[in-house]
Parts: structure tokens; sequence; C-alpha cells
């Protein structure tokens, strides 16, 4: 699948100011990277399509010196609804907080929603699970994969910023491994933890046990909130 740069725009957030960059595949598929501190290519099509604005100064610390990267998957019921099913939103607003933060940083938002079963299977999925299925086995029962999403859009879109090292924030290995085998050097997985709660602890547990996801350490049991 081939990723093209379509057009970009200051965002205030209340975060701070990002860059909002759209990129579009062959199938009019839009996937959207926020970035901090990096090139920004001049949208107006009477400029030079290549010519960049200056990258801004950051906060330079050893720690900052590679750009902090989210590659975040829609979830519209997480990201925009403050869903309690999933740690979705607070692990954007605080990844976003995160890279103003250092000043130097992307957020890669991919429109996967549901792990890349779309939000009407993804719903049929909840439906399961209100019936006391996991997250894992719901999306199984439907006949769908337990993760359909792909990652080959998230190198043209840092290669369009200049970066080609990142320091990521996620517990997913998978995306640290694709990266990795990508020829994108992951040089520190930044766990990211928030947003526990009653609602979600199950959820997070199977992630953890099922998935394959790095939450142990950090992580806190539906036991332990209800302690
Ligand atoms: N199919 C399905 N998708 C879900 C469910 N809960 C959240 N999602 C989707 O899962 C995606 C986020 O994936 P997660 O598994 O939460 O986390 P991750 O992106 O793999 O890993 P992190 O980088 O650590 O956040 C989003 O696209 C959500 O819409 C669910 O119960 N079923
Ligand atoms: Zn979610």
């Amino acid at each position: 699948m081939s990723y093209q740069f379509i057009t970009s725009a200051k965002l205030p957030t209340r975060h701070g100011e990002f860059d909002l960059h759209v990129f579009e595949n062959e199938d009019g598929q839009e996937h959207v990277m926020l970035s901090v501190g990096l090139p920004v290519v001049d949208p107006l099509p009477e400029k030079n399509a290549m010519q960049t604005r200056p990258i801004k100064p950051h906060t330079k610390s050893i720690e900052s010196s590679v750009p902090l990267v989210r590659i975040h998957s829609e979830c519209l019921t997480g990201d925009a609804f403050g869903s309690l099913k999933c740690d979705c939103g607070p692990q954007l607003n605080t990844a976003m907080e995160a890279i103003q933060a250092t000043g130097y940083g992307a957020i890669l938002y991919l429109r996967q929603e549901g792990r890349g079963i779309g939000l009407t299977n993804k719903i049929r999925a909840y439906a399961l699970q209100d019936q006391g299925h996991d997250t894992l086995d719901a999306n199984l029962m439907l006949g769908l994969p337990a993760d359909a999403r792909i990652y080959d859009m998230c190198g043209p879109m840092l290669a369009h910023v200049g970066v080609d090292e990142v320091r990521l924030i996620t517990n997913n290995p998978d995306k640290v491994s694709y990266l990795t085998d990508n020829g994108i050097n992951v040089v520190e997985r930044v766990p990211l933890v928030v947003g526990v709660n009653d609602s979600n602890a199950d959820y997070l547990a199977t992630k953890r046990d099922r998935m394959g996801h790095l939450l142990d350490k950090e992580f806190y049991t539906k036991a332990h909130l209800n302690k």
C-alpha cells in the first residue's frame, strides 16, 4: 500500500499546539500525524511542495535528543466519548502532554478502529463482552482476527518529518518489532499505563495475559483497585 502526504495545518489543543499532517492511501483511507518540533512541508500549492519550515528549537536533553513517538489506533468510544471500557482516551491525552513537554515528537493517529476490524465489528465484539466474553475471544467468535492492524504507513509518515529513530510510547511489543524490522530504530520503549479503572481492569489483564502486552510491572489488577 502506498501513502501520500496530502496537507497540514496548525492545531492548537488543550495540550499545546501541534502541526497536523494528513496522509492518504490509495484506497482513500486517511491517517493523521500530530507533530511538535519536526519539519513541516508547506501545504500551499503555490509554494515549493518540498520546502520545509525550519525545525522549532526543542528542549534539548539526553532524553529528548530522539523524538518521542506514539502510534495510536483510532478508538472512537475511548478517544471521543470517554469510554471507561478501554485505556485509549487517557493514553492519547497523556501521550500528547508528554510530547508537548519534550517539545519534540509525534502522534501517529491511525484510522484502524477496533484493532483494525472497524467500528461496527468492535461494537459487535462489545455486545459479546457484555455477555462475559473477553476482548480476544469476542473477536474470534465473530470470525475475525484478534488484531487486524497493519503498520506499513508508519515508515512513510515518520520519513515525511525526517524521523528514523524514536522513543516509542507503547506497551505493545508488536509495534516495537514492526518498526525495528522496517528500518526505524526504537532506542527506547516508554511504557504508558494510565486510565486503569474498574471497567477496564479485566480488559487490560486480558491484553497482558493473552495478547502479550507488557503491563506486568506497572499494572494494577481489579482486585487491587477494589481494595
Ligand atoms: N476489537 C476490539 N478492539 C478494541 C477493543 N478495545 C479497544 N479496541 C481497539 O484497540 C485499539 C487500541 O489497541 P490496544 O490493544 O488498546 O492497545 P495497543 O495500541 O495495541 O497498544 P498500546 O500502544 O500499548 O496502547 C483501538 O483501535 C481500539 O478501538 C475491544 O474490546 N475489541
Ligand atoms: Zn479504546
